[in-house]
């Protein structure tokens, strides 16, 4: 006791030396930060002025343009500066609060003393370039996450290294004071991962950078493989680890690699917001981040898109051929009878469209376009001919600027110019600086034609000659003829189903050779159980740089059926083609007590696999009612009891519907929040939203409402799964009439049982 007392003493003095080197560095990091602010303001002063010089004079005008240019170029360095220098402030600060969690004592080959690092989100180095804290995502830090005590090996660029672990500590460390200290030699103790998960549910997500658990940190670290795999249990941290792993790729390729390379595909809007202070809190940028209704609004303007919700919500409605039809647009084979419809496909039967000028005057006409295009060498490709057919028609639409030009009526127009329009036009050049008089007069002449015939060049630009939707008829009625009708139905009220907007893209794309982007590095796609294989297809196609890293919980499938993680992996590597590729699966679920986790477990035919993260907590409740008013009545009694000890209740629903009934129900006793598709937050209190909103986020307590066998048969195990799954402390099931069978595989001692029986 007072060896442990002793060495917390002198831990708390190295915790007071390290905040002394903070607050030196903070004081000379905010003078730079106040010096710099001052030389941008006086920068921007000095451009202020300069660009006010008279500028009516060409040589003035010349003179002031480099001079502007420069200034310009300052006050963007110094901007720069001064975001850096706010970082670092930033940074600092949070250090200073708790400036490490974990210290490991190594003894390298051949050394007599052991060496001591302190592991913290970033690192300090003091004048002398002494390392005081090591950031985690440092090589060296990972025997932090990876190594017991004894032999242990750490990659480093250099190669594979390898030392003694001495000692591994960890710390929680608050307003600079040690709260909590231990020695381990698991791997990242249970401790102090029991105090994280015991405390309430947060508006934002935390970063787990103290407690990163050895598979996580595989995931984490995994730089090699081109397709990584995650499939991980509910609440197995998968999304934590994502986030993390984005976090450690841009330190580790700080140089080449920035935030804007690296996409996350997320399932919702509420879940985008509550991810996102977990990079900022590590120092690092967000990266860009996106909804699949989100990408596919964007790429189909002018029509309603069906979202991953709507067709959840009418699924239920769909007769067996809709169905069928359904299965075969999401197959990945359907992808490749595109690839094959556009090997055969002939000249005359891509569908051009006319280009026309305001007014309906056709410019170029289809069968000019066709034309074109048939004039091609039949070797080359779709996209090649097409767009070598664009530059056809770009060279045209110059050749008719040229001549359009010369016309009287626009040469009205430029001798009709005033001042401030001349200057306009002329931009860069300088008026009476042109060889002849005719060049200047031809030149601004061609810049009016220009203007004119903008919206052409626009339209050849957007492939607005390709009727895409036209070509998708075509190619469904040669091989998929019982699908057409659903399409071209929609496409009379502006719409598209979602089962069309991936293999319709994929087809332009081909077809056109534009969509692609090149830059993007990483492709992050969270909850992939509710991607079809084209989604995938598509994705991959039009980042064709990036590496894949995809996570998901194939028994939270809302929409797809369940597949062995190696299976998957299997399909994947065939459709994706993948150079390397690696599955990781997470087992051990972290949100929910034990009792929580071990209620799902017994809800899942295979669920012996899930193991359950020692944190106790109450058992989970069933309260069975018979009618709709005791029903009502239970769950107004268990919301009111749940809210004295938890901050957000949520009430999750199958569906939008269901919500908005309770909502009703509810709202004039309890301060209610209703969710829906476009909330970005979640308040405390009583929230209600269906499940396919509650997609990967978590509260403290759920409950499940009406969870009768007419709402939830067997083929509903899925939802109700990810129902319980999104509770951290509490859960509790309301049935009203006969139960589901679902609950009956669940032994009566997983939970606690209540029955409220009508008094006749
Ligand atoms: N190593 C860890 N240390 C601390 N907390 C952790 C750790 N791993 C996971 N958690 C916590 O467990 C909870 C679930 O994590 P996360 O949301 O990342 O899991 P998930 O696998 O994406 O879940 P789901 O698929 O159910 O949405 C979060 O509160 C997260 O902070």
């Amino acid at each position: 006791m007072i060896f442990l007392d002793k060495a917390r003493e002198l831990e708390q003095r190295q915790v007071d030396f390290v905040e002394k080197e903070i607050d030196h560095q903070l004081i000379l990091n905010e003078q730079e930060y106040q010096k710099a602010q001052l030389e941008t303001s006086l920068v921007e002063k000095n451009y202020g002025q300069n660009a006010k010089i008279n500028t009516f004079e060409v040589d003035d005008q010349m003179e002031t343009n480099a001079e502007v240019q420069q200034q310009k170029q300052l006050v963007a360095k110094n901007l720069e500066n001064e975001k850096i220098l706010a970082q670092q402030v930033e940074t600092l600060k949070q250090l200073k609060d708790s400036p490490y969690f974990g210290r490991i004592d190594i003894l390298d080959p051949g050394e007599d003393e052991p060496e001591t690092l302190y592991i913290g989100t970033a690192s300090l180095v003091d004048d002398s370039q002494n390392f005081l804290i090591y950031d985690w995502r440092a090589p060296i830090s990972s025997i932090y996450y990876n190594g017991t005590l004894g032999k242990v090996t750490y990659e480093t660029p250099m190669g594979e290294l390898e030392t003694t672990l001495e000692k591994k500590r960890q710390f929680t460390i608050s307003g600079g004071k040690i709260i909590n200290m231990f020695d381990t030699n698991e791997t990242v103790g249970d401790e102090m991962l029991q105090q994280v998960l015991g405390e309430h549910s947060d508006e934002y997500m935390r970063n787990i950078v103290a407690t990163i658990q050895q598979e996580q940190n595989d995931i984490i670290r995994d730089t090699k493989h081109d397709l990584l795999l995650v499939q991980g249990v509910a609440g197995s941290g998968k999304t934590s680890a994502i986030l993390q792993r984005i976090a450690f790729l841009l330190y580790h390729s700080r140089d080449k690699l920035s935030a804007d390379q690296i996409v996350l595909f997320s399932p919702n809007l509420l879940f985008s917001h509550y991810i996102s202070e977990v990079l900022p809190s590590l120092g690092e940028r967000n990266m860009r981040q996106v909804t699949l209704a989100e990408f596919l609004a964007q790429r189909f303007q002018g029509l309603k898109v069906e979202t991953l919700f709507d067709r959840y919500e009418k699924a239920k409605d769909l007769t067996s051929l809709q169905k069928k039809i359904r299965a075969q647009k999401e197959s990945a084979h359907f992808m490749a009878q595109i690839e094959d419809y556009l090997k055969q496909l002939k000249p005359t039967e891509i569908c051009f469209a006319d280009i026309t000028l305001d007014g309906g005057h056709i410019f170029f006409s289809k069968e000019e376009i066709t034309a074109i295009y048939q004039d091609l060498p039949q070797l080359m490709k779709p996209a090649q001919r097409f767009h070598e057919t664009k530059n056809i028609l770009i060279k045209r639409l110059n050749k008719r600027i040229k001549s359009e030009a010369k016309k009287d009526y626009v040469l009205a127009q430029v001798d009709n110019l005033t001042d401030a329009q001349y200057y306009q036009l002329l931009g860069n050049k300088q008026r009476g600086r042109f060889q002849a008089i005719d060049d200047e007069t031809d030149f601004l002449a061609r810049k009016i034609v220009t203007k004119k015939f903008e919206v052409i060049y626009d339209a050849l630009y957007n492939n607005y000659f390709l009727d895409i939707y036209a070509q998708y008829e075509h190619f469904l009625q040669q091989v998929l003829p019982t699908g057409n009708a659903s399409f071209s139905n929609n496409l009379e009220y502006h719409r598209i189903a979602l089962e069309d907007c991936t293999p319709l893209l994929y087809l332009r794309d081909l077809l056109t050779g534009s969509g692609q982007n090149q830059g993007i590095a990483h492709l992050f796609i969270d909850e992939m159980q509710d991607y079809t294989l084209p989604q995938l297809i598509y994705l991959k196609y039009i980042f064709p740089n990036a590496k894949l890293t995809l996570l998901g919980d194939s028994e939270q499938a809302l929409f797809n059926p369940l597949q062995t993680p190696q299976k998957l992996l299997t399909t994947l590597e065939t459709e994706l083609k993948p150079k390397s590729s690696r599955v990781v699966s997470l087992n051990t679920s972290y949100r929910s007590t034990s009792q929580i986790t071990d209620f799902m477990k017994a809800l899942l035919p295979d669920g012996e696999t899930i193991h359950s993260f020692t944190r106790a907590g109450k058992l989970p409740k069933v309260i069975m009612t018979e009618t709709n008013t005791e029903g009502l009545l239970s769950l107004k009694q268990e919301l009111t009891s749940l809210l004295k000890t938890n901050d957000t209740v949520a009430l999750v629903t199958q569906n939008k519907e269901q919500a908005q009934q309770l909502f009703e129900q509810l709202h004039r006793e309890f301060e209610t929040n209703l969710l829906g598709n476009e909330d970005r937050l979640i308040p405390k209190g009583v929230v209600i939203l269906p499940i396919y909103l509650a997609k990967g986020l978590e509260f403290d307590a759920v409950v499940a409402y009406d969870i009768s066998a007419k709402n939830y048969p067997l083929d509903q195990l899925g939802v109700l799964y990810t129902i319980c799954s999104r509770a951290m402390h509490e859960l509790s099931l309301i049935t009203i009439g006969a139960p589901s069978p679902l609950l009956a595989q669940i032994p009566n001692t997983s939970y606690q049982l209540e029955k409220r029986l009508t008094l006749k």
